[in-house]
């Protein structure tokens, strides 16, 4: 190749035409490409002429003005990797050229390229251009490369159907000028002075955001991502925002459809970790909560759990009361053990609130302090823990077992977080659900409280949904389900006792007697409440709900292992049963239980 002197020439493009073809009309044999990078090229006008020109290559000359080049008709992209190529052809006055690479030359500014209108690739890397402009009526234009030059703001873009757009290397500070762009895939901004994400949210088509070696300094920016619902691809990398602790986790927490992070492919695990992190579900905090509970106590010296068999078949009985905040479930609570004391214990829970006028530790709750609570978790003690509206609340085991040592039932009442890791231990309670259905009733009177902040009652009537799906979502997850209308209330007691001892495997064989001899009337047929075991169909206004157990328990015993100690313990209750049966001694340790 000889020196052009800028200007390009007749003679240089015939000594450096290649690949004959057939022309695009198929009637003649032409040269499609021409390769002349780095020639130091100021003048290319010369390939108007060349109208069967597909790819032309003209990258590192001297070109400095686009207008210059001209236009393709029937350009192939058929462009490698790493090849520079610019691309010019000459369709009469009106240009047709749609791909155009003019990287590596002088051109300090861009000129008004209205003409331009089949144009869909532009690619002017490493030149000297310091805005955008001139690409307005460039309505084909869908692939925009600007890296490498000296542009401080995104401007000139307006609608354009941009699809790609790499401005990497530049020095823009903010996130702005993107704004309409609808059609928007890739964007890479790395290498430039970013340090907000703000202005990227609005894309929803945006795939890929190449943001390497920025200022983003806070995992906070991320969160103007996190609607765009296409994300999969994002580069962080040399960002300050990478030395945050748990940067990885949190941005794929935050991004939960990103597949690769930092150039590298984020992994199943991951994402499961970020969300166990960072929003675990409701039965990962219970498994976790029942986990803690027993490796805590394993570590402690074991003996023989009095709630482990009242009688060798049957499970211990509990009853539990789950519902919303002072939905009354803890009224009801005592009532039951009051009223029927020969039957039920109630079974004391531990809390870390403070302690509401009139109530009496040790019998509303055991009111500790959070270090003595954690100390006790960490002493194995509890069965139960979960933090709600900022305080603990835990049902120890010692609570059950004191009840049980009385040959008695035992009767709590908690909010569902306790009733799900309840169901993983080996405790196979009745879960009643009391739920105020009559939200406005049920906010009057957790106003009239006085206990609760504004946003307190707004949780805690929002939650009444919560527990509306729960039974929905999974029938017979709740035994029963009653609504407590004001009329209900007094009632509920008996009601309960009821369903507890009639419908339960455990029932006491004369438990019926019992109950028509305390002179408890029959339970109104208004009463809402369903039972699988009584069979009765009241009528109701709950969302329909299934109290068939029977799911639940055969789900519950696929699940739930009991530990080495509960089976030995019953174990051994058992054979002490059947001896007693038979009338043999106790063994000494039976004396283990006070009865
Ligand atoms: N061990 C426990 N596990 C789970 N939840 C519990 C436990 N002990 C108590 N709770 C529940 O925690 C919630 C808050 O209890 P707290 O006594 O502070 O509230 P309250 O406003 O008096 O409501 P309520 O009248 O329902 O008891 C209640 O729904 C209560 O049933």
């Amino acid at each position: 190749q000889e020196s052009f002197d800028g200007v390009l020439t007749v003679e240089a493009v015939a000594g450096c035409l290649s690949n004959m073809s057939t022309s695009a009309t198929g009637n003649e044999l032409v040269y499609l490409d021409l390769f002349l990078p780095g020639q130091n090229l100021t003048d290319v006008s010369i390939l108007c002429n060349y109208v069967y020109l597909q790819k032309l290559d003209l990258s590192y000359n001297k070109i400095t003005d686009l207008q210059a080049s001209q236009i393709c008709r029937h350009l192939n992209d058929g462009l490698r990797e790493g090849r520079k190529v610019t691309l010019m052809f000459s369709f009469k006055k009106k240009y047709s050229l749609f791909y155009v690479n003019l990287s590596n030359n002088q051109m300090g500014a861009m000129k008004d390229l209205s003409a331009h209108q089949a144009l869909t690739k532009l690619i002017l890397d490493y030149n000297n251009i310091s805005e955008i402009k001139g690409l307005e009526k460039c309505r084909s234009l869908t692939h925009l490369s600007l890296a490498h030059n000296k542009i401080s703001a995104i401007t000139g873009l307006a609608d354009l159907p941009l699809k790609t757009v790499c401005l990497g290397g530049n020095r823009i500070e903010r996130v702005t000028g993107l704004e309409n762009l609808q059609a928007l895939q890739r964007l890479d901004l790395s290498c430039n002075k970013i340090q907000s994400l703000h202005g990227l949210g609005v894309h929803d088509l945006l795939e890929t955001v190449d943001l390497e070696n920025n200022q983003v300094a806070e995992v906070g920016e991320i969160k103007h991502l996190d609607h765009l619902p296409l994300l999969r691809v994002l580069n962080l990398l040399r960002n300050p925002v990478q030395e945050r602790a748990e940067y990885w986790l949190s941005v794929n927490f935050i991004l939960q459809s990103l597949t690769e992070l930092d150039k590298k492919q984020v992994k199943i695990k991951e994402k499961v970790a970020a969300v166990n992190k960072y929003s675990p579900p409701p039965e990962v905090i219970a498994a976790e909560d029942h986990l803690t509970h027993i490796v805590y106590s394993m570590m402690q010296s074991q003996r023989i759990f009095d709630s482990t068999l009242p009688s060798p078949d049957v499970p211990y009985p509990m009853l539990v009361l789950t519902g919303p905040r002072a939905c009354g479930k803890r009224e009801l609570t005592h009532k039951i053990c009051q009223d029927f004391m020969d039957f039920f214990g109630y079974g004391v829970s531990h809390t870390t609130r403070s302690q509401y006028p009139g109530e009496e530790d040790g019998t509303d709750y055991y009111f500790v302090s959070k270090e003595k609570f954690e100390d006790l978790v960490r002493q194995g003690k509890f069965i139960q823990t979960i933090k709600y509206s900022g305080d603990y609340y835990g049902l120890s085991r010692e609570a059950i077992e004191s009840v049980a040592r009385e040959g008695l039932a035992c009767c709590v009442h908690m909010e569902l977080e306790g009733v799900r890791s309840l169901k993983n231990t080996y405790f196979e309670p009745r879960y009643i659900l009391l739920i105020p259905m009559d939200k406005e009733q049920y906010e009057k009177r957790l106003m009239r409280r006085g206990l609760y902040s504004r946003s307190e009652v707004n949780v805690a009537v929002a939650r009444v949904d919560t527990y509306v799906k729960m039974n929905q979502d999974l029938p017979g997850y709740f035994d029963t389900v009653i609504n407590v209308g004001k009329q209900n209330r007094k009632k509920l007691g008996i009601l309960l006792f009821r369903v507890f001892f009639l419908g339960g495997s455990f029932a006491c064989a004369n438990s019926l007697n019992v109950y028509r001899a305390s002179g408890c009337p029959e339970a109104a047929p208004s009463l809402q409440i369903r039972s699988f075991h009584l069979h009765q169909a009241l009528t109701d206004e709950m969302p329909d709900s299934t109290t068939r157990n029977l799911s639940a328990r055969v789900q519950a015993k696929l699940v739930v292992h009991k530990t080495q100690l509960e089976e030995t313990s019953m174990q051994k209750r058992q054979l002490m049963a059947r001896e007693a049966l038979l009338g043999k001694t106790p063994v000494p340790c039976a004396q283990l239980f006070k009865r």
